[in-house]
């Protein structure tokens, strides 16, 4: 990977986000602010969830991050970079799988990592091996062959994360990684993960709607609503801030729920939302 950095507290981030802001619209059909002055970061090494009821913002947040959107207001550094003024520097440390399906069902597995292969301008020399590689950490070596279309749930999600692998990330961004999967197709990708993050030292930002995979992958958690940091801190740190029921301890959707309905707006979401999620809902099931 390219780095094998330790999290510590001390260390510089790995993602820095300050006084982001992002609206969608114009003047005529009305103006949405889907991220309002966020300011964040993500150590070396650590995995951050990035938590909140649909149309939180976190996608966008994503997004920015990612430099799939221009950057209206504030600031973004990966590594000190600039997502603005070194683009092109910050893709090469980014692996993204987005909510939207990326990989292609007429090519085989192998091909599909190629592709990215290509795309990230993997020296020629290089490329055979390193696509051997990430198959082999996503555990796809043997079903290399097939074509992507004959692939499972759980398979199209480790080959998407392969796809994203096969640069060696920094940083990689997973957006919803395991919706419309069962439960064990969803340890398997985390598992996944979970080694990479461990074996490289690379930072991870997740977005999930499942507490129970926070709870256990993330070491922060960052609960947004209305696209404002409404919490920060680890599961156990956030649980403890919040009173349980019926005198049991909170768990995370305790906080989930106290937060989204303290932030509770009709208008966040809307059919774009509801679109959106159907579709990732229904993209590997
Ligand atoms: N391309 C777009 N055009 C117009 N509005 C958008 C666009 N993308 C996002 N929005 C709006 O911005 C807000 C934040 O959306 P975003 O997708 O970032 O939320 P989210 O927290 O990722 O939601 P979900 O959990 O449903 O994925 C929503 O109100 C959404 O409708």
């Amino acid at each position: 990977m390219n780095t094998d950095m330790a999290s510590s507290p001390g260390a510089a981030p790995a993602v820095e986000i300050d006084h982001l802001s992002h609206a969608f619209g114009n003047r005529r059909h009305g103006r949405h602010t889907a991220v309002d002055d966020l300011t964040l970061s993500v150590r070396p090494g650590e995995c951050l969830g990035l938590l909140g009821p649909n149309g939180a913002g976190k996608t966008t947040t994503i997004r920015l991050v990612n430099t799939l959107l221009p950057i209206q207001q504030g600031r973004i550094r990966i590594h000190g970079l600039d997502v603005t003024h070194h683009a092109m520097k910050v893709r090469r440390l980014i692996g993204y799988v987005p909510q939207q399906l990326s990989i292609e069902g007429a090519l085989t597995g192998r091909e599909n990592v190629e592709w990215f292969a290509r795309l990230f301008d993997i020296p020629r020399s290089q490329r055979a091996a390193r696509v051997e590689s990430v198959l082999e950490m996503v555990d796809l070596t043997d079903a290399a062959e097939r074509l992507a279309s004959t692939f499972s749930g759980g398979m199209v999600r480790r080959l998407e994360l392969a796809q994203a692998l096969v640069n060696r990330p920094a940083v990689l961004v997973l957006d919803e990684p395991t919706v419309g999967l069962d439960p064990v197709a969803r340890d398997s990708v985390w598992e996944r993960v979970h080694q990479m993050q461990i074996e490289h030292g690379m930072t991870v930002i997740i977005t999930t709607h499942y507490m129970d995979e926070a709870e256990a992958m993330c070491d922060r958690v960052a609960m947004m609503t209305h696209g404002r940091l409404a919490a920060l801190g680890a599961p156990e740190e956030l649980r403890a801030a919040i009173p349980g029921r019926d005198g049991d301890p909170a768990t995370l959707e305790d906080v989930f729920r106290h937060y989204a309905r303290s932030g509770l707006n009709e208008d966040q979401g809307g059919i774009r939302n509801v679109r959106a999620g159907r579709r990732t809902a229904s993209r590997v099931g």
